[in-house]
């Protein structure tokens, strides 16, 4: 998952779009960067780290400019380690475009070999984005007569780009001399919105990953950019947008509502929040089903992001509520870190547990989901040193079981703890007395519950089921075989510690 931005404003941007992306920081941890637009030149900045960390206030003072863009990048494809697959991205040809990407192309292999046998361009990374930008930028060149550029040779080059990759998309890009463009890709499965605000010199745009990127630096919300849709905002501020896509198809990423997104943002008519109040419920409903509900003392959530359905749960089970683990601020998430063993570590950095919430207590622990287990395994245990007598946990998701193709890196189906086990082989795995998951249909409907007209989803990591139709076992199995391998091969590099 990663954070994009990008603003067309009537004033320097370049401290709106460092704003934006702390508000997105828990969206990609690995490397940030910006590129601003400034008297037909672009400018640009980008390292590894932090927001924080990477802009320093000469950096920012050589991003001058009243448009520009951002992202923050957990990646997905090629690697943590290389500066150069960190975005935004820039090309010169056609115009100058720069550009950033939020998801994962299915496709990107064969578009690259084609890129270079057929439209004569070098890709210069292993990211799939700069494959992506070169599709784009071929189009565009394609669509675009002459030296100047309109707004049906945008859209046209947009319904191209649609017809040619495969996966998850969610595009910013700013084009020299022309303006900023935004699309989605047909099916929705990475999240996209647009925001305004009037200015004394006139209107500004916004468009973020989430909506609290635009809430948060005093935009205020319009729309989502529909699946397939694209958006252009010229440099005078005029707005124009079309459907790009041939049959577009609402099916956002579950694992949005369930994790990526922070509980302040509105995503496709959904506030984030609600949802996993919602989650709550009806994982609650199981847990009366599953567990013998006179044997739990209390309810506890995993900081953080499991707090609003541990919440709503123990509310609707008339369960005591209490926050036994405490969270370090200072560290990141760390499902999002770079490598099983410092994922491993940080765990026991950013959670400490209150051994008077736990001793002589049967507990249930909430947690949003489990995916490799790192964290349950070690609270459990941590529970249990803090004195717990039994310890019962609960997923706000269901059992994750398939690798992830659009946006989550999670490529190797053996490093998730519910592969090939059944939900007491997972309790046991964790060390927990019991065990209980979301159905898959609760999770759906937690969602349509607040959107009726959100009818389908992007389950595949629940499921197995890929919506691009290009996802077989073959293809995963190279997966698995490249990027998996290469992490692993990276995790015991690092520390020589064993990959669970
Ligand atoms: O089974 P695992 O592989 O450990 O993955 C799942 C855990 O990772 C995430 O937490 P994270 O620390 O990333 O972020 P949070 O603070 O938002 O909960 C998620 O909320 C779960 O706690
Ligand atoms: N998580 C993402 O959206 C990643 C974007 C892109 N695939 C990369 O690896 O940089
Ligand atoms: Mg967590």
């Amino acid at each position: 998952m990663c954070g994009v931005v990008g603003i067309v404003g009537r004033n320097p941007v370049n401290q709106t779009i460092y704003d934006s992306l702390l508000l997105l920081q828990h969206r990609g941890q690995d490397a940030a960067g910006i590129a601003t637009s400034y008297d037909q030149f672009f400018s640009m900045y980008k390292a590894h780290g932090l927001v924080r960390d990477v802009f320093r206030t000469r950096n920012m003072r050589s991003l001058p400019g009243n448009s520009g863009l951002g992202q923050v990048r957990y990646p997905t494809a090629g690697s943590s380690d290389s500066v150069d697959e960190a975005q935004p991205f820039y090309v010169n040809a056609p115009f100058g475009i720069t550009f950033v990407h939020n998801g994962n192309l299915t496709n990107w292999r064969e578009l690259r070999e084609e890129l270079f046998r057929i439209d004569r361009r070098h890709i210069n990374t292993n990211s799939d984005s700069e494959v992506l930008l070169n599709i784009f930028a071929h189009e565009l060149q394609r669509a675009s007569t002459g030296v100047s550029l309109d707004e049906s040779a945008v859209f046209e080059a947009v319904a191209a780009v649609h017809r040619r990759t495969r996966g998850a998309y969610a595009v910013i890009a700013q084009i020299a001399s022309f303006g900023m463009v935004a699309f989605r890709d047909p099916f929705g499965v990475r999240p996209l919105c647009l925001g305004t605000q009037e200015t004394e010199q006139g209107v500004e745009w916004m468009v973020a990953s989430e909506s609290v990127a635009l809430t948060g630096c005093g935009y205020t919300f319009v729309r989502d950019v529909q699946p397939g849709e694209a958006i252009i905002i010229d440099e005078d501020g005029n707005l124009s947008s079309r459907q790009c896509a041939e049959s577009p198809r609402l099916t956002p990423c579950l694992f949005e509502y369930v994790y990526f997104a922070r509980p302040d943002s509105l995503m496709d008519g959904v506030s984030i929040y609600d949802a996993r109040l919602h989650m709550g419920e009806y994982l609650a409903d199981n847990v009366a089903k599953s567990l013998r509900l006179g044997e739990i003392d209390v309810v506890m959530p995993i900081p953080d992001s499991s707090r609003p359905s541990a919440m709503q749960l123990a509310a609707r089970l008339n369960l005591n509520y209490r926050e036994g683990f405490i969270k370090n601020r200072y560290v990141g998430r760390t499902f999002i870190m770079p490598g099983q063993a410092v994922r491993k570590k940080s765990v026991r950095q950013k959670l400490s547990a209150i051994d008077m919430e736990f001793k002589g207590k049967n507990v249930l622990l909430v947690d949003d989901s489990i995916v490799r287990g790192t964290t349950s395994r070690q609270i459990v245990d941590m529970a249990r040193e803090a004195g717990a007598n039994k310890v019962f946990f609960a997923s706000a998701a269901p059992p994750v079981r398939f690798p992830n193709v659009y946006g989550i890196d999670m490529p190797t189906q053996s490093e998730l703890i519910a592969f090939e086990r059944e939900p007491n082989d997972v309790a046991r795995e964790i060390g927990a007395n019991g065990l209980v998951y979301q159905e898959l249909v609760d999770l759906q409907r937690s969602l349509r519950d607040l959107n009726p007209a959100m009818t389908q989803f992007e389950s595949s990591c629940f499921n197995g089921e890929y919506i691009t139709g290009d996802v077989d076992a073959a293809y995963l199995d190279r997966l698995s075989q490249t990027r998996g391998k290469a992490a692993l091969a990276q995790a015991s590099l690092n520390t020589g510690a064993d990959d669970r």
